[in-house]
């Protein structure tokens, strides 16, 4: 059977990658984007598929009936839901256009039977969580929620994130309260799949970000990189004064060493948190470091840490500070293909 898809905040087609990449006999019918850029990437990388610039909360109710889509995909704003932001959750004006996804589900006549969602791991702990699962429990929808990290695939990059899969499966249920609460019930493992954890803390806590990994399980960063010759590499170096300045709050990662940081928007623009820079040769140190053997990973290595196949790429329109916002707004490629295989086949 073929699947039909609909993408919804589809950015650079994270989603529509990782339909590929699970081997999902599958047409995604149409994508749904604000973000002039991201849909310019998008249809270089899927001349086929229909992009709709529009803000989804605008959209008519006929538009999504006439999807007739099988999978919805789905990975709306994360800044209601940071943990580093104001975490307003529904309050912010950001999560509107997912509320109304939440809410149009109910008046859909044909269903999609299959839900993927997306998002950032404080979405666990927002108001929206328990508002989207008793939505999906009165529907009849049947769910599992998980956080993992694609270092429990053994990939040198550290992106932890909240995934709700859904299943329409089992008859709508009427007991459901506006009050109801979901403790948290997530899994940091996906049935039938081998996925490496870190080790339990002495309270027997699982802390992806600062949890303690067996490295020698974890592939080397260097198979994810680029050889480039010194004139290629030259944008890339950090400037004598970043060096200088943001020493002590950047991370500095070798080719041998088998983790990097979440690669966030504001990569090579902020210094701190948004994502590793390498240090090509020499002993790793503060004073090690030199404008010569130190740079940031290319688009194309970020692209490679994240999963995204050889096949991707950005057209010539896009800048390389445009490449790295959209790919740290996108999302491990390589997980969600884990995730849709074991929803559509096995969940
Ligand atoms: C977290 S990113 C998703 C990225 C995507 N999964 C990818 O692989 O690139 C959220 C996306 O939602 C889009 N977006 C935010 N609010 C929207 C709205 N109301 N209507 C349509 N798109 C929206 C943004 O432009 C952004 O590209």
């Amino acid at each position: 059977m073929s699947f039909r898809v609909a993408e919804f905040y589809s950015g650079i087609g994270g989603m529509h990658f990782a339909l590929k990449g699970a081997g999902i006999d599958s047409s995604v019918v149409r994508a749904f984007d604000i973000n002039t850029v991201a849909n310019e990437v998008y249809k270089h990388n899927f001349p086929g598929v229909p992009v709709m610039q529009r803000n989804i909360e605008a959209l008519p109710m006929s538009m999504f009936e006439a999807l007739r889509a099988d999978l919805w995909t789905m990975s709306p704003p994360c800044q209601p839901y940071t943990r580093q932001g104001l975490q307003k959750g529904s309050e912010d004006p950001r999560s509107k256009s997912f509320l109304f996804i939440i809410d149009l589900l109910a008046k859909l006549e044909r269903k999609p039977a299959y839900l993927l969602m997306e998002n950032v791991a404080g979405f666990d702990k927002s108001d929206t969580r328990p508002i989207l699962l008793r939505q999906l429990l009165r529907l009849g929808y049947r769910f599992e929620e998980y956080v993992l990290n694609p270092l429990q695939m053994c990939i040198p990059n550290s992106r932890t994130r909240y995934y709700l899969l859904a299943k329409l499966d089992r008859p709508p249920s009427d007991c459901v309260n506006d009050t109801d609460e979901f403790p948290p019930n997530f899994r940091h493992s996906v049935p039938g799949v081998n996925l490496i954890q870190p080790a339990a803390d002495a309270d027997g806590h699982v802390d992806f970000e600062r949890g303690i990994w067996h490295h020698d399980e974890v592939r080397q960063v260097k198979h994810y990189m680029e050889t480039l010759s010194n004139e290629d590499a030259e944008p890339y170096r950090l400037s004598p004064k970043v060096l200088e300045k943001y020493d002590y709050v950047m991370d500095f990662i070798t080719p041998e060493d088998r983790r990097t940081c979440c690669f966030t928007k504001g990569y090579t623009h902020y210094a701190e948190g948004t994502g590793s820079a390498v240090q090509l040769t020499g002993v790793v140190g503060k004073d090690a470091k030199t404008q010569a053997n130190t740079r940031y990973f290319t688009p194309r290595e970020v692209a490679n840490l994240m999963g995204f196949p050889a096949e991707f790429s950005f057209p010539a329109t896009t800048s390389t500070r445009q490449g790295y916002r959209l790919l740290g707004n996108s999302l491990s490629v390589s997980v969600v293909a884990m995730l849709m295989d074991y929803l559509v086949r096995r969940m």
